[in-house]
């Protein structure tokens, strides 16, 4: 009889990338493209990490070398204890939910979640059991003999899953999975698939091109561009503490303004921005020296309409979102863009009108200048 309450067995497993490039000649071979540039990235056994980053910036040729469908030009991939660097993808132990979700059209829900099993000549009783058990977790009962043609994107993408799960792999890999659903269902498979993943713990590498969803299902964000990775941590801090201007302008909107610093005592600057004071807390993704320059990542959600802010602006538009407003606000040189979550007290201002501000100075961070930066080369 099949025993459907018995736990699937899973590996966790730590995956290690190191210094791990990847360059694709050219088409008219002139000059070497480096697609993945000299990455180090540790995931620790049962996390989910994201990629996240700009089209083109690598992530899909990182999660393919993890896959084993590219071979790095140099540096090696660690699965466990074992260097799969050159292992084929089918030794590897890993398996992979494409955005296309790849079902066979002409096999029927089960079918197609067995197939890993059967071509890895698994005996048949185990065969049976193991798909119930995936079945079952999935809550795809009613389903099991449909074909994929009968199914929703999203009851195709839990199949999907489903077939990866039911190998047993060491480590999960996630190509835009959620990319074809409608933003509603996204929401919820997001849920479902983070949930299944911590249930069962397995290793996961995920490739998305969505902030919020990164955000939402990651115990770490990895933050690429042109090859390299940007910042990499958990998602809190990611966001509250960018490591650059690239981060904080990919992870959400970020108005940076340019400061001077007065004073730097206890952990706390005292800077002029836009001709006012305000005080900071110090990070150390900045080196500060008094009246030297230094940019303040200010988010949207950092300012409130106030009557006792002491910043004078004058709004120039107006956009209405519903559960908040999006105010343009002129602040001297500069220009702010700020939320109102709070218009269903005070109304909806209009564009024109003279309005005073409130930063609230503590969630401020701090970077170098723009300009170092761009020497530099970081962004
Ligand atoms: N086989 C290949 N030959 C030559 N260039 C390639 C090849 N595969 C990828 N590239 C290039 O490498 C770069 C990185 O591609 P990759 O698919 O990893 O980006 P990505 O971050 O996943 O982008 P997207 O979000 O658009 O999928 C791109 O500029 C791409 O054109």
């Amino acid at each position: 009889m099949t025993n459907v309450s018995a736990p699937i067995k899973t590996h966790s497993v730590d995956v290690k990338l190191s210094n791990l490039l990847k360059i694709f000649p050219t088409h008219d071979g002139s000059e070497d493209f480096y697609a993945v540039n000299e990455i180090e990235l540790d995931i620790k056994a049962g996390e989910l990490v994201t990629l996240l980053g700009p089209s083109g910036c690598g992530k899909t040729t990182t999660l393919r070398m993890l896959a084993g469908f590219e071979l790095p030009t140099s540096g090696s991939i660690h699965i466990g204890a074992d260097n799969v660097t050159n292992v084929p993808p089918n030794k590897r132990n890993v398996a992979m939910v494409f955005q296309s979700y790849a079902l066979f059209p002409h096999l029927s829900v089960f079918e197609n979640i067995a197939y890993g099993l059967k071509i890895n000549n698994v005996p048949k009783g185990e065969v049976i059991d193991r798909t119930f058990k995936v079945i079952s977790l999935m809550h795809l009962e009613e389903f099991k003999d449909r074909l994929p043609s009968q199914l929703s994107g999203g009851q195709q993408q839990r199949v999907a899953l489903a077939r990866a799960i039911v190998t047993e792999p060491r480590v999960l890999l996630f190509d835009e999975p959620l990319s074809n659903l409608d933003a509603k269902l996204r929401e919820y498979m997001r849920d479902e698939l983070r949930k299944i993943q911590q249930r069962l713990g397995i290793t996961s590498l995920y490739v998305t091109h969505d902030q919020t969803e990164a955000m939402a299902i990651s115990d770490k964000v990895v933050i690429m561009n042109h090859g390299k990775i940007q910042q990499a941590d958990n998602p809190i801090d990611i966001y509250t503490r960018p490591n650059n201007h690239f981060v904080a302008g990919f992870m959400g909107k970020a108005n940076f303004l340019h400061g001077v610093v007065k004073d730097v005592k206890d952990k706390k600057a005292i800077i002029n921005i836009l001709g006012q004071t305000i005080s900071v807390s110090v990070n150390d993704k900045v080196k500060l020296s008094e009246n030297g320059p230094v940019d303040c990542v200010t988010r949207p959600e950092f300012w409130e309409l106030s009557e006792e802010g002491k910043f004078n602006g004058e709004i120039t538009r107006v956009i209405y979102l519903g559960n908040h407003v999006e105010y343009e606000v002129a602040l001297g040189d500069e220009t702010i863009t700020m939320m109102d979550f709070e218009h269903y007290k005070h109304g909806i201002k209009q564009e024109g009108e003279r309005i005073k501000l409130h930063l609230k100075e503590e969630c401020v961070s701090l970077l170098p200048p723009r300009k170092e930066y761009v020497k530099e080369g970081l962004v």
